[in-house]
């Protein structure tokens, strides 16, 4: 666990640049800071690992003071990857991730196996090893710098804006693979970024800066996107704050429509017992599958070309629902059986 108690940074010129900070990360977790430029996000990694002292307020981890370490002592037990990865040029890939288990002094054979395994964690291939940095594609470099970072297996790992600088499809690619890797290795990482985006995909919390270095609101990616603290924060989540909510919510999570015109095709049905407030109904098996849905009255079966499962995310419920000819999508159990339909409607209701 990290802690800071009322931590302020002013640099020499009395930038201020956080502001009596009080924050506790979580051990296992993944904290992201985001927020707008210059707004002390980066000052804040820097002062976990010592890079930049504190100017008051209390850092610590596991409830240590972070100033009675040390600064070798403290920062091997911390892996850093930075915007740039910050290799060293003149070092091959293989040295580069060696770096630091050759400073503790380990034998050649445990250096050997551990970066080769490490190449493999983070998904590079072992091809790559004797290559230079500058012979790697971007996406590659920010692999060899997290591998390089997990290589004495550092229970925190610090990453200034590791994927600000490959193209979405890479940098997609990613946080993927990094949020693979974390439910594996469950260390404490401490994610900056200034993508709001990138920081509800990874993070279990997210701390939002303001400009000056105050802390504006820590919670959840749920919670944040359900009840922002003020303008500033609903206005950083952004306008479709409701569709990146439905995105972290699955159909589980929605109720169903109240009384669906459903109409068993097996048993004939009297029109007159058909829904009379819709203009259509779905139609399924006596074993409960879904057919199709036809127009009240019409004999003319049509099948949905969406269909949604228990797991699938909301904001794909929605986009299936804008597409369905009768504005709602039917969802099909592991067994293949209808359950219930899902319209704005309850999309709405999942939000309230
Ligand atoms: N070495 C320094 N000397 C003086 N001021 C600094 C120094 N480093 C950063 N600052 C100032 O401190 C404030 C916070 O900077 P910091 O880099 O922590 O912000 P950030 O949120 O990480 O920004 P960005 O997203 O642009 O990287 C800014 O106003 C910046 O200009």
């Amino acid at each position: 666990m990290i802690t800071f108690e009322q931590v302020t940074k002013r640099y020499g010129d009395q930038t201020v640049a956080v502001d009596g900070l009080d924050l506790t990360i979580a051990s296992g977790e993944l904290t992201v800071l985001v927020g707008p430029s210059g707004c002390g996000k980066t000052t804040t990694l820097r002062m976990i690992n010592r890079l930049e002292p504190a100017s008051a307020g209390r850092i610590a981890i596991d409830d240590r003071a972070i100033d009675s370490l040390d600064a070798m002592t403290l920062r091997r037990g911390i892996g850093y990857v930075m915007q740039h990865s910050g290799l060293f040029p003149h070092r091959s890939v293989f040295d580069n991730i060696a770096t630091v288990p050759r400073l503790l002094g380990w034998k050649k054979p445990a250096v050997q196996e551990r970066v080769h395994r490490l190449i493999e964690t983070v998904g590079l291939s072992p091809s790559l090893a004797t290559r230079y940095p500058h012979q790697l594609s971007g996406g590659q470099q920010q692999r060899v710098g997290v591998a390089r970072a997990l290589a004495a297996d550092p229970p925190i790992l610090l990453m200034d804006e590791p994927f600000a600088a490959v193209d979405p499809i890479v940098r997609r690619r990613l946080q993927d693979e990094l949020l693979d890797l974390q439910a594996r290795l469950q260390k404490t990482i401490v994610f900056v970024t200034h993508d709001i985006d990138e920081a509800i995909r990874l993070g279990d919390r997210i701390a939002i800066f303001a400009v000056g270095g105050r802390l504006a609101q820590f919670d959840t990616p749920r919670n944040l996107l359900a009840a922002p603290a003020d303008d500033f924060v609903a206005d950083f989540l952004g306008r479709d704050r409701e569709l990146k909510r439905l995105a972290l919510l699955d159909v589980r999570q929605a109720p169903r429509m109240h009384a669906p015109p459903l109409v068993d095709n097996d048993r004939a049905v009297p029109e007159a017992k058909e829904s009379t407030v819709h203009d259509w109904v779905v139609v399924h098996d006596n074993a409960g599958r879904l057919l199709g849905w036809r127009h009240r009255g019409a004999s003319a079966l049509q099948p949905f070309t969406d269909t949604v499962s228990p797991t699938t995310a909301l904001d794909r419920v929605l986009a299936a629902a804008l597409r369905s000819p009768i504005g709602v999508v039917p969802v099909v159990d592991d067994d293949g059986c209808l359950d219930g339909l899902i319209g704005p409607a309850e999309l709405r209701k999942a939000l309230a």
